[in-house]
């Protein structure tokens, strides 16, 4: 099978790599000659352009979008859209809106699918999991790039029609927020508690048959063997939010109660005021309401 292959960061390096040693042909395009470069390396046809891309496909096009959510897969789809045709397939590997992948799927000529992708870059050793939504058939027909994108044939399938891959990853990425407020939690009693304990060990031990093993906490135990039991300078921070935000969101519009996903999201965004208004507050209203010492800010 032959393959495009557009947006050759993180993510679209190894599905480029992995499609590649599958023993397909792929034809690769980013907007940085680097990234070109680097998938040429690794065994794909360089693309000057979009269109340069479509014309080295030729006829039944395959192409796989891994640019970032947003403005960048409306673009590329805008300079696909003259190629297309309706035997073609599109596949969005990023995190879109699945709203926004509806739209798309209905507005494209070729199939569209929309693929949430879950592995990050460790997927590069071990395969993605992947979670695609759009037409049976075109799901079929990429069914052998899936498989060598995949961990293999069990770790893709199709969730249902146009957004529904993209809506199963973002609860994913929910569940993934609330389990990471989960283990820094434990993580941070265990930091403040009785004992004086070996985190790296803590984790490590948790990872051998424990009920909460998990990835998640086998990079707990990475963070902790390189950082040190107390994160050293790790800073109180967590950017990124969309794709939990979207979760939140969606509960929100269907009446699902998903507490334990808002108060993480609720954390992350609160990690990013060094000095909490709400908090201020409250410090200066129990001098209010009990006398209680303020504690001010060290000059
Ligand atoms: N990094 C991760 O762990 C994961 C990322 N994702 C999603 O995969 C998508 C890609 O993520 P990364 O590879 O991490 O991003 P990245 O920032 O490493 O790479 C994005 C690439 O797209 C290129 N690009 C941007 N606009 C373009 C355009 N209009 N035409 C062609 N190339 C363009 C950039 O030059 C860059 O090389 C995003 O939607 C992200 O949310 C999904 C799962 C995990
Ligand atoms: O999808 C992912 C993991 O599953 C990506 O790592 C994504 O970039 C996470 O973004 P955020 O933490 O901002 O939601």
């Amino acid at each position: 099978m032959q393959l495009g292959v557009i947006g050759l960061g993180r993510m679209g390096q190894i599905v480029v790599t992995r499609v590649v040693e599958a023993g397909h042909e792929v034809v690769a395009f980013d907007l940085s000659a680097e990234a070109v470069a680097t998938a040429a390396d690794a065994g794909a046809t360089p693309a000057e352009s979009v269109a340069d891309l479509a014309d080295r496909l030729g006829d039944d096009k395959r192409i796989w979008l891994m640019v970032p959510a947003g403005e960048a897969v409306d673009a590329t789809l805008e300079e696909l859209a003259p190629h297309l045709d309706s035997d073609d397939v599109v596949v969005d590997g990023g995190n879109s809106h699945f709203e926004k992948s509806v739209r798309r799927a209905e507005e494209t000529t070729a199939a569209y699918l929309d693929c949430g992708t879950s592995g990050g870059p460790a997927g590069a050793e071990l395969g993605f999991s992947l979670m695609v939504g759009g037409p049976q058939w075109a799901y079929d027909e990429m069914t052998p790039v899936f498989d060598a994108v995949a961990t293999g044939p069990d770790g893709h399938d199709r969730m249902g029609p146009a957004g529904s891959g993209h809506y199963v990853k973002m609860v994913h990425n929910g569940v993934e927020y609330a389990l990471m407020q989960a283990y820094g939690e434990g993580f941070e009693l265990l930091a403040n508690g009785r004992y004086d304990l070996d985190l790296e060990s803590v984790a490590k031990t948790w990872n051998n048959g424990a009920v909460i093993r998990s990835w998640l906490l086998e990079l707990c135990e990475e963070a902790f063997r390189e950082e040190g039991s107390d994160l050293g300078d790790v800073a109180d921070h967590v950017s990124g939010g969309s794709t939990g935000t979207w979760t939140v969101q969606e509960a929100l519009r269907q009446e699902v109660p998903v507490p334990l996903i808002y108060q993480a999201l609720a954390e992350r965004f609160g990690s990013r005021d060094e000095a909490r208004f709400s908090r201020r507050l409250a410090n200066r209203l129990r001098y209010g309401f009990g006398r209680h010492e303020v504690v001010r800010e060290e000059e």
